[in-house]
């Protein structure tokens, strides 16, 4: 299966299990790969036929945002549901990560995928 992917997409939002991280915006890095296949595309050289990874940018961190949870986990799981439904993705690889949490960790995070490759 063909994959459109975006990597390293820093995205603001309010996440965090402790109360003072609910007053607060954190950065997120996103890794996302979604299943896709660019040949009905790429033929007729039409982004309608494809997933747009701007537009998809945008709305990860648009959901994040009206979206806010405690947990990475929880995102990860409701951000990929919501992708999968809304693009019609049949398979995603989806990364989660938190590179302020730990301070002495370059970075933790998530790392789920969901889905079946065709
Ligand atoms: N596996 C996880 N561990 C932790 C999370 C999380 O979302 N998943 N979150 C926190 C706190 O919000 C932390 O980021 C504050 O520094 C702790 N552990």
């Amino acid at each position: 299966m063909d994959k459109v992917y975006i990597q390293g997409l820093k995205i603001q939002t309010t996440i965090g299990f402790f109360e003072w991280e609910k007053q607060i915006k954190q950065t997120l890095v996103i890794d996302l790969v979604m299943g896709w296949s660019i040949q009905p595309a790429a033929s007729n050289d039409e982004l309608d036929k494809t997933l747009d990874y701007a537009e998809i940018s945008v709305a990860i961190e648009k959901f994040a945002n009206e979206n806010p949870v405690d947990l990475i986990e929880t995102l990860a799981e409701r951000l990929a549901q919501y992708l999968m439904s809304q693009y019609h993705i049949p398979w995603l690889k989806l990364k989660v990560g938190k590179p302020g949490a730990v301070h002495n960790a370059k970075t933790v995070g998530v790392e789920i995928e969901r889905g079946q490759q065709q």
